[in-house]
């Protein structure tokens, strides 16, 4: 069986994993969150008590990370080790130091390495991979090609109103700061040759999903 791969990535708060997840849904695709990888192993990192600031300290980290997600995207968590950390990841204190281990390019390479063994594992006919390098490093020969973009602006309101609890401009702040630090790492800011870009800001969540579908009954 050939598999469908849809990748699509883009800037924090773009809507990438919500949207994917419910175009995942609609086609009865599985679903593949990289960035809650990312968010695990920094959560395991800490835990682990590396050095977050050198590289090589937070590679040694790598060997005891014990990590499986689900991808139905009816069904979704992130387990390291026995742990349930679905809701863990989301948190600041994660969000805020998982910059600094996706910088290092040995966690780079395990956790695409990962990635691909999911993705082929995977037993339905399709799968949406979401996050940062999946149209260029992950994936770059994905049926399916999607940078998914929206202002900044649009992407701080999105952010914010999703954390309740925390001040609006604390929410900004830090969304801008990981995008800088992200993007000195990966480019997700422009599409590579041959990725369709969707612009949701002006769309809502229900035209957004709609959008990438088109984009993918074309591309098939
Ligand atoms: N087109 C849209 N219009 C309005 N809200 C949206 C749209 N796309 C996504 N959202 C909302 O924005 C928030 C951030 O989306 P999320 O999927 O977490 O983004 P990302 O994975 O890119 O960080 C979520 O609450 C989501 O429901
Ligand atoms: N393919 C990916 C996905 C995420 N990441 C890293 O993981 C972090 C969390 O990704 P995420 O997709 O959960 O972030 P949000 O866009 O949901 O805020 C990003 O800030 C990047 O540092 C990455 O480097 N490469």
């Amino acid at each position: 069986m050939s598999r469908i791969v849809v990748a699509v990535d883009g800037p924090a708060g773009s809507g990438k994993s919500s949207v994917s997840k419910a175009v995942a849904r609609k086609l009865g695709y599985a679903y593949l969150d990289t960035g809650a990888a990312y968010r695990a192993f920094a959560w395991h990192a800490q835990n682990a008590g590396v050095e977050l600031e050198d590289a090589a300290s937070v590679a040694s980290a790598l060997p005891s990370f014990e990590f499986s997600e689900a991808t139905d995207p009816d069904h979704f968590s992130v387990r390291v080790g026995e742990k349930d950390v679905t809701d863990a990841i989301r948190k600041p204190a994660v969000t805020g130091i998982v910059s600094l281990v996706a910088r290092v390019p040995e966690v780079r390479a395990a956790l695409t390495e990962v990635f691909r063994s999911i993705a082929a594992a995977t037993e339905r006919d399709g799968i949406v991979i979401e996050g940062r390098d999946i149209t260029t490093a992950v994936a770059p020969d994905a049926q399916v090609r999607v940078l998914l973009t929206a202002s900044e602006e649009a992407r701080m309101g999105r952010r914010s109103a999703e954390l309740t609890g925390y001040s609006a401009q604390v929410v900004g702040e830090q969304l801008k700061a990981r995008d800088r630090a992200d993007s000195r790492v990966v480019d997700f800011m422009t599409a590579a040759d041959g990725v369709t870009t969707v612009d949701s800001t002006e769309l809502d969540f229900d035209e957004t999903v709609d959008a990438v579908i088109a984009v993918i009954r074309t591309n098939l």
